[in-house]
C-alpha cells in the first residue's frame, strides 16, 4: 500500500520584523531632514542674515540654488548612510530589492524634501515655531500613513488621491517595496516592475509632478507673502509682470533715441504721481523747500551718488511714515540723518536699501533707479545695520571674503580687498578669529568693514557706535571719517556728539517730514540761540557782577538761569562783540566780583531739541 507522504506544515510564528521596521522606522529615518532644512532657512530670515546678504548683492536665485545644492548633498550623504547601514544589517528592503528601484525613489524624495522645505519656510519668521510645526506635520504624516497603510495592503491599491500629499506617496512606495522584499508571495521589486499601472511608478510620477507644483508655489509665495523685510509683490503680479516687462522692453528700444533729460522724465512718468499735499510739507523750513526746488528742477550735480525726489511711504496699516522727502547728497560727505524715535529715518533708509518699496517717489543711487535697477544699486551700496549680523562660526577674514565675493570682486583681487578692509578698521590682528570671539566694539568694526568692502559709493551706517565705550567710539569715528573719502556716508545716530564730530551736512526728520537741512553751522545759525555766557561770583557780589556783564551784552540778551552764585545769558552775536567781551571781562572781572566765566556756542543738541520741541507742539 502506498500512501501519500503527509505534507509538513511549519508551526513557526513569523514575526514580520522587516515589515515593521520598514513601515515605522524608514519613514522617520528619511523625513528627519525636512524640519532641519526648514529651520536653517527660517533662522537665516529671523537673524536677518538673508536680508543682509541681499543688501550686499546676493540674488534670490543664487541663494536658493546654493541651499538646494547644500541640502541635496546632505540628503545624499544621509541616504548613503541609511542604505549602507541597511545592507550591513541585512535588511531585506536593501538586500533583495533591485538598487535601481530605491535609488530612483530616494533621488525623487530628496528633491521633494527640499521643495517642501522651501515652501514651509515661506510661512514662518521664527525658527522655533517652524521647527515645532514642521516636526508635527512630519509626525502626523507618518502616523496617518501607518494607519492608512493597513487599509491598503495585499491586493488593495491606495486611491490616487492618496498620492496628492508627496510624503504619503513616498511612504507608500517605500512600504510597497519593503513588503515585496520581506514577503514570500510577492517577488522583490525590480526596475522592470515599474510599468504603467504599477503603484510604485504611480507614486514616483505623482511626486515628480508635485515637485514642480511645489517649486512654482514657493516662487509665487516668496514674492507675495509679507515678510518683515523685502519688497512684497501684489498677488496678481504673475499677470502684470509679463505685461510690464514687455512694456519696458518697448520703452528701452525707444529710449535709445532720446536724450538723458527726456529719459528721466519717462522714468518719472512711470511712477505713481501724487499731488504735493501742502499739509505734508508745511513744516519744512526754507532750506528744505529750496532743496526741493533745486532737485525737482534738476539743478543738482548729475553725479550725485544719492538723489531722492518726493519719496513717500504709507505702510499697509495706513501709517504715513515718510512725507515727500526730497534731497540729494554729494560725494566726500558724511550726511547725518537725525530725528527722534519714529521720525521715519529707518523707513527711508530701508527703502533706499531695497527692504521696502516706496509708495511713491523716485530715488537713484549712483544713477541707478532703486525700483528698477536694485541689483546694480546693491553693488553700489554698503550697509552697516544697527545690530551686528554675523555668523558665529566664520572668522573675520572669512566674513570679508564672503562679502567680497558677493560684491563680485574678481578672484585675484579678493585677498587684497579683504586686507584693505581689515586695515581700514584696524582689525588685521583678528583676521583668523571667529566672530563669536570678538568684543562688541570689534564686531562693530567688522560690520563697518563689511559695509566698506567692494568700495561702494554710498554707505549706510545705522547707529554705528551705540552701546560702545568712549575709547572705541572715538576709534570708530576716526574709521568713519577716513572712510568718507571718495564716497557718501549716510549716518543715523541718536548721539548729537557723534553727529557734531562727524557730519558735514545734517537733515533732521520729525514725524516723517524733513524739517531742516544744511551744514551744522547753518543749522546752529538758524535754530541756535547764538552764544551762551555764564559766570559765577560770591553771593554778595551778584548784583554788581550782573550789572557789569549786562552792560557788555546787547539789550536783546536773554537771562537763562540765575542760581545764587551762577548766572547765564543767551545772545546773538554782533560784529566784534565776542572780542570785546573777552577784552572787557578779563580786564575788569576782579573789580566787578566775577570769579569765573565762560562762553559757549549753541550745540547741535540744542538745535535738535528745539526742532523736536516744535514738531511736538505743532502735532
Ligand atoms: N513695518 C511697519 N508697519 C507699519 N508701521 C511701521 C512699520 N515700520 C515702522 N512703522 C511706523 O512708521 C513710523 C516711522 O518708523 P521708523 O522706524 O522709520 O522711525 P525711526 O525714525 O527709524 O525710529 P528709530 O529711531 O526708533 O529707529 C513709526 O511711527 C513706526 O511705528
Amino acid at each position: 500500500m502506498f500512501r501519500v507522504m503527509p505534507a509538513i506544515f511549519s508551526t513557526d510564528v513569523k514575526i514580520p520584523v522587516g515589515t515593521l521596521i520598514g513601515g515605522i522606522l524608514y519613514p522617520f529615518g528619511v523625513s528627519f531632514l525636512l524640519p532641519i532644512f526648514v529651520i536653517i532657512l527660517v533662522k537665516e530670515k529671523e537673524d536677518r542674515i538673508l536680508v543682509m546678504m541681499k543688501m550686499n548683492g546676493l540674488k534670490s536665485f543664487t541663494y536658493y540654488l546654493t541651499h538646494y545644492l547644500h541640502f541635496y548633498s546632505v540628503h545624499i550623504i544621509t541616504t548613503l548612510v541609511f542604505v549602507i547601514t541597511g545592507l550591513i544589517f541585512k535588511m531585506e528592503i536593501f538586500t533583495k530589492t533591485s538598487p535601481s528601484v530605491y535609488i530612483i525613489l530616494f533621488f525623487v524624495w530628496g528633491h521633494i524634501e527640499i521643495a517642501l522645505a522651501f515652501l514651509f519656510s515661506c510661512f514662518f519668521s521664527k525658527a522655533r515655531i517652524a521647527l515645532v510645526v514642521t516636526f508635527l506635520i512630519v509626525l502626523c504624516g507618518i502616523i496617518v500613513s501607518l494607519a492608512s497603510g493597513s487599509l491598503y495592503n495585499g491586493s488593495n491599491s491606495a486611491p490616487l488621491a492618496y498620492f496628492l500629499w508627496p510624503p504619503f506617496a513616498f511612504y507608500r512606495c517605500l512600504n510597497l517595496i519593503n513588503i515585496a522584499s520581506v514577503n514570500s508571495i510577492i517577488p522583490p521589486y525590480r526596475l522592470s516592475d515599474l510599468t504603467i499601472g504599477n503603484e510604485v511608478l504611480n507614486g514616483i510620477l505623482f511626486m515628480i509632478v508635485e515637485y514642480f507644483i511645489l517649486m512654482i508655489l514657493t516662487i509665487y509665495l516668496t514674492n507675495v507673502l509679507p515678510s518683515e523685510y523685502g519688497i512684497v509683490k501684489p498677488w496678481y503680479f504673475i499677470f502684470t509682470e509679463p505685461y510690464n516687462m514687455m512694456r519696458k522692453r518697448g520703452h528701452n528700444s525707444k529710449k535709445k533715441h532720446i536724450k538723458k533729460d527726456d529719459d528721466e522724465d519717462i522714468i518719472e512718468l512711470e511712477r505713481v504721481i501724487v499731488e504735493i499735499d501742502p499739509d505734508e510739507i508745511k513744516f519744512e523750513d526754507n532750506d528744505v523747500k529750496e532743496e526741493r526746488k533745486r532737485i525737482l528742477e534738476n539743478n543738482y550735480d548729475p553725479d550725485s551718488p544719492l538723489v531722492m525726489k518726493r519719496m513717500r511711504k504709507v505702510y499697509s496699516n495706513g501709517k504715513l511714515a515718510v512725507k515727500d522727502v526730497t534731497f540729494a547728497v554729494d560725494k566726500n560727505i558724511i550726511f547725518g540723518l537725525l530725528g527722534p524715535n519714529g521720525a521715519g529715518k529707518t523707513t527711508l533708509i530701508s527703502i533706499l536699501t531695497g527692504l521696502y518699496p516706496q509708495t511713491s517717489g523716485f530715488a537713484t543711487i549712483e544713477n541707478f533707479d532703486i525700483l528698477t535697477n536694485m541689483q546694480e544699486v546693491y553693488m553700489s551700496i554698503g550697509v552697516c545695520p544697527q545690530h551686528d549680523i554675523l555668523w558665529d562660526d566664520l572668522t573675520v577674514g572669512e566674513h570679508l571674503l564672503f562679502y567680497a565675493r558677493l560684491k563680485g570682486i574678481p578672484a585675484e583681487q579678493e585677498h587684497a580687498v579683504t586686507l584693505q578692509a581689515l586695515q581700514q578698521v584696524r582689525l588685521e590682528a583678528f583676521r583668523n578669529r571667529l566672530s563669536k570671539g570678538l568684543s562688541g566694539g570689534e564686531k562693530r568694526r567688522l560690520s563697518i568693514a563689511i559695509s566698506l568692502i567692494g568700495n561702494p559709493a554710498v554707505v549706510f551706517l545705522d547707529e554705528p557706535t551705540t552701546g560702545l565705550d568712549p575709547e572705541v567710539r572715538r576709534l570708530i569715528w576716526n574709521i568713519i571719517n577716513d572712510a568718507k573719502k571718495g564716497r557718501t556716508i549716510i549716518l543715523t545716530t541718536h548721539s548729537m556728539e557723534e553727529a557734531e564730530v562727524l557730519c558735514n551736512r545734517i537733515g533732521i526728520m520729525a514725524k516723517g517730514t524733513l524739517r531742516c537741512l544744511g551744514p551744522q553751522l547753518r543749522l546752529k545759525e538758524i535754530y541756535g540761540s547764538g552764544f551762551k555766557l555764564s559766570f559765577s561770583c560770591k553771593a554778595e557780589n551778584v548784583d554788581i557782577a550782573t550789572q557789569f556783564i549786562e552792560s557788555l551784552l546787547p539789550p536783546t540778551a536773554k537771562k537763562l538761569d540765575s542760581f545764587v552764585t551762577n548766572v547765564s545769558y543767551e545772545f546773538k552775536t554782533e560784529n566784534g562783540l565776542i572780542a570785546k567781551l573777552f577784552r572787557e571781562i578779563e580786564a575788569h572781572k576782579n573789580e566787578n566780583g566775577v570769579d569765573d566765566w565762560g562762553l559757549s556756542q549753541t550745540t547741535l543738541e540744542e538745535v535738535f531739541l528745539r526742532i523736536i520741541g516744535e514738531a511736538d507742539a505743532e502735532a
